[in-house]
């Protein structure tokens, strides 16, 4: 359906054709997890679709055509519209195409979908401040900070009194936040769940949701992404490959 281990584009590339119609285009990278969003919610809806990914340490000169601020996740539509922000895309997603839905139809269930995001909402920069400060500063703060939003998540769950952040089978909230917990056992971070024996078993259940399982990394490919893209080679994002 994709081409998702693709290597990436980077300065001098062709710019891409158009999208061929009855597809979606994400442009991606390998390690991105807010473009991990998109996929899981792509094959969680069975929405064809191609990827394109990008050498984010080496940005082609037409992906800005794409991407005002230059970042990934983008989708673009055969009809040449352009989606920006991980959020808006997964929404997107679920309504512009039929099926089951991932979001529920029931605008409080909606709500409480959209609240623990909000719950959720201060990982992605205390996980990227913590990949940029390790071995080079005291940490225990961030950690802590982790610890404390992880326990509101913990809470919602013992409140709602099922496995997964919408019932008892996975939706849509699963899929925005679980990029994030993959990611907590390479960066050593799994010690920030450790009072928060529900949201454990809600990483249990996730991680063997057959389609969180086909976009699984392991946690040594992502050390070694880690390693270099914080020394910004220009090889990080195809690492692997
Ligand atoms: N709101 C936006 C955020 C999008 C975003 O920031 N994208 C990064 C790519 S993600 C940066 C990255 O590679 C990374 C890797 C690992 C981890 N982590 O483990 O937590 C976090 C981030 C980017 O394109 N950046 C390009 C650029 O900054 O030039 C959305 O919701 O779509």
């Amino acid at each position: 359906m994709s081409a998702a281990s693709a290597r990436s584009l980077g300065k001098g590339s062709a710019p891409p054709g158009p999208v061929p119609n009855g597809k979606i285009r994400l442009y991606s990278m390998r390690f991105c997890p807010y473009a991990q969003r998109i996929l899981l919610v792509l094959q969680a809806r069975g929405i064809g679709h191609e990827v394109i990914n990008i050498n984010l340490k080496n940005k082609p000169e037409w992906f800005f055509t794409k991407s005002p601020l230059g970042l990934v996740p983008v989708l673009e539509t055969s009809q040449g519209q352009l989606i920006y922000e991980s959020n808006i895309i997964c929404e997107y997603l679920d309504e512009a195409f039929p099926g089951k839905k991932l979001l529920p139809e029931d605008p409080y269930e909606k709500a409480c979908q959209k609240m623990t995001l909000e719950l959720f909402s201060k990982v992605p920069s205390l996980i990227i401040s913590f990949v940029r400060g390790q071995n080079k500063e005291d940490c225990s703060g961030l950690k802590e900070e982790l610890r404390k939003a992880f326990s509101k998540l913990d809470e919602a769950l013992i409140n709602k009194k099922t496995t997964f952040f919408g019932g008892n089978s996975i939706s849509m909230i699963d899929y925005l936040i679980w990029p994030w917990f993959e990611r907590l056992e390479p960066l050593e971070l799994t010690e920030c769940i450790s009072h928060t024996p529900k949201l454990k078993l809600w990483m249990t259940a996730t991680r063997k949701d057959p389609i969180v399982t086909t976009f699984f990394i392991d946690p040594k490919s992502y050390r070694s992404f880690f390693n270099l893209y914080l020394q910004n080679s220009i090889e990080a994002c195809d690492y692997g490959l």
